[in-house]
């Protein structure tokens, strides 16, 4: 049987929407994939040259013809070719791209972090809803194989027993010349919005999807953030402690932009039998290491045949073709309380965005 394609729109033409349109145009046989496909069929850009030059570089030769360059995002959302729109925006305007593109009728891929705040992932959810398209948040390693086999090692199979604790580091450094957006207030800059992501990722995968849990909050949160000496309006490092009462595990995350993760390891559970460690790259982890007390060891690997951005592109698609209007791996639930999570930590620590960054209309 044919695949079913699903045709997508591009909104911004920066690092991660490069990364994106090349695992998209990849051929799906080379990660096994027969139902699904993908084609991209439009481009958007602050300028139609900038969209053109995208495609140019990014799309082949024999694609390019069928894929039409925009100036503006919002002649984008009106092309009735794109069945979803992808939005890789700086954090700042995630809100308000995928609220456009929902408003024209089009489903959303939106970049993580979701929003900036909790109050605008609920509008984002609530339009949503009410307009009946479907919209995600691309945490991308969420679908990856590897942490499929990550939760069932740890919740089906209890590896290392009972789980204690959760170290959890994603510390990328960024150079303010290289990149600017990162350190600014007015484009949703900081190391919580961009890394904490994948920092408390491992943490929900444990704590908040424990069984004994059942998807509710921490019973405590504390956080400090430091202020970047480039810009005081955002957080060079995030540091957080989570205690889950209910399973009885502790979490400590770091996230920061001033520093690089040290390669050995990024994310350590332990529990009464053994560890599970995930080392380098804890937002495109390729190994599990398994030690248990006994001296046993287990290694599982998962080499990503490609970037790793079309697992999660699969399952949209999946989704979009069935007419299921949220994923099931990544509810919009999730995502929402994955943004209270950060709004936490910056309400201990007075972090608050430009007014026109955090608005969010009433609903
Ligand atoms: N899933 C992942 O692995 C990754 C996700 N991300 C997320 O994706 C988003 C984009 O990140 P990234 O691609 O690195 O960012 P870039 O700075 O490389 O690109 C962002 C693009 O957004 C557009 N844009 C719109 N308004 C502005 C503005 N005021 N200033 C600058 N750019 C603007 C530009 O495209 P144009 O000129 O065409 O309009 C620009 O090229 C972020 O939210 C980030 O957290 C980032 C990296 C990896
Ligand atoms: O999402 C991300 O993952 C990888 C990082 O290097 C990147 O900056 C970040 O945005």
């Amino acid at each position: 049987m044919a695949p079913f394609t699903l045709k997508w729109g591009i909104v911004a033409t920066g690092g991660i929407a490069e990364q994106f349109i090349k695992d998209l145009i990849a051929d799906p046989a080379l990660r096994g994939v027969s139902d699904v496909a993908h084609l991209p069929v439009a481009v958007a850009s602050r300028s139609v040259e900038k969209a053109q030059a995208f495609i140019d570089a990014q799309v082949p030769a024999d694609l390019r013809s069928k894929v039409t360059p925009y100036g503006s995002y919002e002649e984008l959302y009106k092309d009735p070719a794109v069945d979803v729109v992808y939005v890789a925006s700086p954090s700042a305007f995630h809100y308000k791209n995928s609220l456009d593109a929902l408003r024209a009728g089009k489903n959303v891929l939106c970049e993580k972090p979701f929003t900036v705040n909790a109050k605008q992932a609920k509008h984002l959810q609530h339009v949503a809803k009410e307009s009946n398209l479907f919209l995600m948040e691309a945490v991308w390693t969420r679908f990856f194989p590897l942490v499929k086999t990550f939760t069932k090692l740890l919740h089906e199979d209890k590896v290392i027993g009972r789980v204690h604790r959760v170290f959890s580091d994603f510390s990328v450094w960024f150079d303010p010349k290289t990149r600017p957006t990162y350190y600014d207030p007015n484009t949703g800059g900081g190391a919580l919005l961009d890394l904490g992501v994948y920092m408390n990722l491992w943490t929900l995968l444990t704590c908040y999807h424990h069984p004994d849990n059942k998807l509710s909050p921490p019973d405590v949160i504390k956080a400090v953030q430091f202020r970047s000496a480039v810009n005081r309006g955002v957080d060079e490092s995030t540091s957080v402690i989570t205690s889950w009462e209910k399973p009885q595990i502790v979490c400590i995350g770091t996230a920061s932009m001033m520093i690089d993760t040290p390669p050995e390891c990024v994310v350590r559970v332990q529990g009464t039998k053994g560890q599970i460690i995930i080392p380098i790259h804890g937002s495109r982890p390729e190994k599990i290491l398994v030690r248990l007390d006994d001296g046993a060891t287990r290694e599982y690997n998962f080499p990503i045949p490609g970037q790793g951005l079309f697992w999660e592109a699969d399952a949209v698609a999946r989704d979009i073709r069935d007419g299921k209007k949220e994923e099931a791996l990544y509810p919009l639930s999730e995502s929402v309380f994955a943004m209270e999570l950060m709004d936490e930590i910056r309400r201990q620590n007075e972090l608050v965005f430009p007014a026109n960054v955090e608005y969010c209309e009433d609903f």
